[in-house]
């Protein structure tokens, strides 16, 4: 067994290293600085309690995006010396965020050891590549991203960092064989075990889901699919799940070899950047893929929580998505055959859901944007499914959203309608018919997102604090709004959304303006804590129609009165320079 030693680096702290939403979201080039991931491990290190350093099982993985193989050698070297007793790593440094969480929540090692949290290595949706983004953040033992308390203290501890422990001389771990290497240090033993990258998530999703159903859908000669993983860690998963178990033809899979660049892509799976799998769809303005469009499409982003679910020439909204997935669960999914504990959605996320719990008598919830506030509810037993409109639907399987969930939560519940039809006797239901079904029982949601990305971060703030300002004089903005569109009803309550967790009576302040209008429309604005460089501003717009006769329209039709209200009352022109939006959703 090869030997290491510990010695002791000195450093100093560098500025910059608050986590976001999601961890710590960098350029490559900023995190190849010397002691620049050094500082930040080791402060999640200092930041948790011993029990769960020394002597413990840590998950290190991510969606592969460049830089990833080298941050898994440095953390491995700073696991062993800090008396971390085995590190576990998915082949090729390849686990998606939703694996790293059932991993952390399921796994058992052979000596029956189990992950106390992780280090996930990802910028999510953001490009990859030597010029692009990197990311890295840390997972609890409940599977899910580390509390502000945590990333707080981590934060605290990169500004007073003086030196952090690292076995400089353990060799280069082999992380494309699958095995266990074992190490001796002056701690004892230290292991690192590579493993396949999608067996213990395959093992679980089977156990939510009845595979057999879906099976015969797929097999259905009507019925075609399609999925786009925008050569992110999807992909190493996708071939397993939906080729060899349940029988989709290989031809059904796009962009699904996780590449450490995305293929020079932007692996967001939306209407803009998941461009191939929206021409095969026949949703593309521009470009025709040829031929019939699939019955149902989906996409993933790098690392494979996120999901866009199409169907034919149709975009499902993920508002409208989780809505449906929550009216439909009981009977589709076997996971949720005895009653949902409860559902929640992010604040920005339009009220579809909150329909749909209100017609089922389910406990609901409305929480900040960020995944971490579903997990606290999930832990205390109070909700079953849960999303967002940031393309990320989920359920307390495990502590994160799960985009190859999402597909499957769909495929069950097109399996469900679809009962009679695959024994032959019936016309194929389809996504839009599931859709639209949808709106004529629980009226529709007619639901925009507009982004303006990478702009500067000093306008941005100005332009919240305009709104914010305007919200003290609602008469002032109701006549405002009468002068742009005197059709557009006036605002009832304006604020800037908080909340208080009603497992651990924490309160998070300042999660978005408000605008709530008499008829339930609201315009939400808020800047995003994802981005890495400037700043992005995220507006949402929603207007709710009960009326029948009137849910069949286009969404940008049906919204372009309130968007208008939008735009001009914020002065969005005037303080980003933008004429358009970067992205429309
Ligand atoms: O802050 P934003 O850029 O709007 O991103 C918001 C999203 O960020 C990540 O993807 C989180 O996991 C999501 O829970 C959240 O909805
Ligand atoms: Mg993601």
């Amino acid at each position: 067994m090869v030997s290491f030693k510990v010695s002791l680096v000195s450093t100093s702290p560098i500025d910059g290293q608050k986590p976001g939403t999601s961890g710590l979201r960098k350029k490559v080039k900023v995190f190849k600085q010397p002691n620049y991931l050094e500082n930040f491990v080791q402060a999640t290190f200092n930041a948790l309690t011993t029990e769960k350093v020394k002597g413990a099982t840590l998950v290190v993985s991510g969606d592969g995006r460049y830089y990833s193989e080298q941050a898994i050698q440095i953390i491995v070297k700073m696991a062993a010396a800090n008396g971390v007793r085995r590190v576990w790593v998915g082949q090729n440094s390849l686990l998606s965020t939703p694996a790293v969480s059932a991993i952390i929540r399921e796994r058992v090692g052979a000596d029956g050891s189990k992950a106390t949290g992780a280090f996930i290595l990802t910028a999510s949706h953001n490009p990859g590549g030597p010029t692009e983004d990197f990311g890295i953040k840390y997972n609890m033992e409940n599977g899910g991203p580390a509390p502000e308390s945590i990333t707080d203290k981590i934060y605290e501890n990169t500004k007073t960092i003086k030196e952090y422990p690292i076995a400089e001389d353990l060799p280069r771990v082999d992380i494309s064989t699958i095995g266990i290497t074992s190490f001796e240090g002056p701690e004892g033993k230290f292991d690192v075990e590579v493993f396949d990258s999608a067996d213990d998530y395959v093992k679980l999703m089977k156990s939510i889901f009845d595979f057999e159903s879906i099976k015969k859908l797929l097999s259905y000669p009507k019925f075609t699919f399609c999925y786009d993983a925008l050569h992110g860690v999807a992909g190493a998963y996708a071939h397993r799940i939906f080729v060899e178990e349940l029988g989709a033809p290989e031809s059904s899979l796009l962009n699904c070899v996780p590449k450490e660049d995305f293929g020079g892509g932007h692996p967001d799976p939306n209407l803009t950047y998941a461009k191939e799998l929206v021409a095969r769809m026949g949703l593309s303005k521009t470009d025709d893929a040829g031929g019939e469009p699939p019955e149902f499409g989906a996409a993933a982003d790098g690392d494979a929580d996120r999901n866009m679910i199409l169907g034919k020439r149709f975009f499902v909204t993920p508002s409208d998505s989780v809505a449906i997935i929550a009216a439909n669960a009981v009977g589709a999914i076997p996971y949720f055959s005895s009653g949902l504990k409860g559902v929640a959605r992010s604040m920005p996320t339009s009220a579809a859901l909150d329909v749909v719990a209100k017609n089922l008598g389910l406990k609901f919830f409305e929480v900040p944007t960020g995944w971490k506030f579903f997990g606290n509810l999930m832990d205390a037993g109070m909700c079953s499914v849960c999303g967002e409109e940031s393309f990320g639907t989920g359920s307390d399987h495990i502590r994160e959203k799960d985009g190859i969930w999402a597909v499957l939560a769909w495929l069950s519940i097109l399996a469900h309608k679809n009962k009679e039809t695959l024994d032959g006797n019936a016309k194929l239901v389809t996504v839009e018919d599931i859709v639209r079904q949808h709106w004529a029982t629980y009226g529709r949601h007619y639901y925009t997102r507009y982004d303006y990305e990478n702009v500067d971060a000093t306008a941005a703030k100005e332009l919240m604090g305009l709104l914010v300002k305007l919200q003290s004089s609602l008469p002032e903005v109701n006549k405002i709004i009468k002068g742009i569109h005197p059709e557009v009803a006036n605002v009832a309550s304006a604020d800037e959304f908080e909340y208080k967790d009603p497992v651990d009576g924490s309160v998070s302040k300042h999660q978005g303006i408000r605008y709530l209008f008499e008829d339930g429309s609201r315009l939400v604005f808020r800047l995003s804590g994802t981005g890495s460089e400037g700043a992005t501003i995220r507006l949402y717009i929603e207007q709710y129609e009960k009326d029948a006769s009137k849910i069949g329209r286009d969404s940008q039709d049906a919204l372009g009165p309130l968007v208008d209200v939008a735009l001009k009352l914020s002065k969005m022109q005037e303080f980003t320079g933008r004429s358009s939006p970067t992205v429309i959703t």
